[in-house]
């Protein structure tokens, strides 16, 4: 099955209003194949915003979300006021969030569950640290951190499901797996999908490569048979280099 290419910006926590003005008119401005999808993670303060400045065909993601639908949970954001914002997607366990905020894979499986009820479209993240990949457990912990997830979910879930595989070792760090690296886990990953949920799911869902893709890299990474996109973090706050990566997919 065809699987359309997908480039998520994640802007984690930076810009400005200017900048985020900047990157919303270069989007608009600037073009890339209709075989690809483009979603772009602003900070929560810039979601409105961006979405009623960006043109409609690009998707517009929070970086986190809460599991309850409202109350007092001081600082936290919910699905519902995502919708209510016409914000279609979210990013969920991103490496960030697990290790920093503490979020355990049983958490990460909730929000996820949390999310696709209520409709929003999910970029779940997960990957292994250097160590964990010095020590052969590469596998072991993608498997784990997946199947955390598939647990809160049925199969017909998985339409709203994008993972993103990101290596910690190689998130803002300029050390990118090289394309055999991420295509062996892309494959693995794969794989996990179609024995523990179903072949059609493995066949049909998009995995992401993020972890220092750039304008360079991405021609590379993006010839891989199970690259299906990329998520991109530092890159994606400069607007030329972001848009070079969009068209590094044809
Ligand atoms: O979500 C994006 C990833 O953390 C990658 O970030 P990076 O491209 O700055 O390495």
């Amino acid at each position: 099955m065809a699987r359309k290419f997908l480039v998520g910006g994640n802007w984690k926590m930076n810009g400005s209003s200017q900048l985020v003005s900047q990157l919303v008119k270069a989007l608009n401005e600037g073009s890339w194949s209709s075989n690809v999808e483009c979603v772009i993670a602003p900070p929560a303060p810039y979601l409105a915003s961006v979405r009623s400045g960006v043109r409609e065909a690009v998707g517009v993601a929070a970086q986190n979300v809460w599991v309850d639908p409202k109350g007092a949970f001081t600082g936290e954001i919910s699905t519902e006021m995502l919708k209510d914002l016409n914000i279609g997607w979210v990013i969920i366990g991103h490496s960030e969030r697990r290790s920093i905020y503490g979020e355990s894979d049983e958490l990460v499986g909730k929000k996820v569950a949390a999310a696709v009820k209520a409709g929003l479209k999910v970029i779940a993240c997960c990957g292994e640290s250097e160590s964990e990949r010095d020590a052969d457990k590469t596998t072991e912990v993608v498997f784990r951190q997946i199947k955390a997830i598939a647990d809160q979910l049925s199969p017909k879930d998985w339409a709203n499901i994008v993972i993103a595989y990101e290596p910690v070792w190689a998130i803002g760090t300029g050390k990118v797996a090289t394309p055999q690296q991420a295509q062996e886990v892309h494959k693995d990953i794969r794989n996990w999908l179609a024995k523990n949920v179903s072949s059609d799911v493995a066949d049909a869902t998009r995995i992401l490569y993020g972890g220092s893709v750039s304008a360079k890299s991405s021609p590379d990474l993006q010839k891989e048979k199970d690259i299906d996109g990329f998520l991109v973090g530092g890159a994606s706050l400069k607007d030329k280099e972001f848009l070079e990566i969009l068209n590094s997919r044809q």
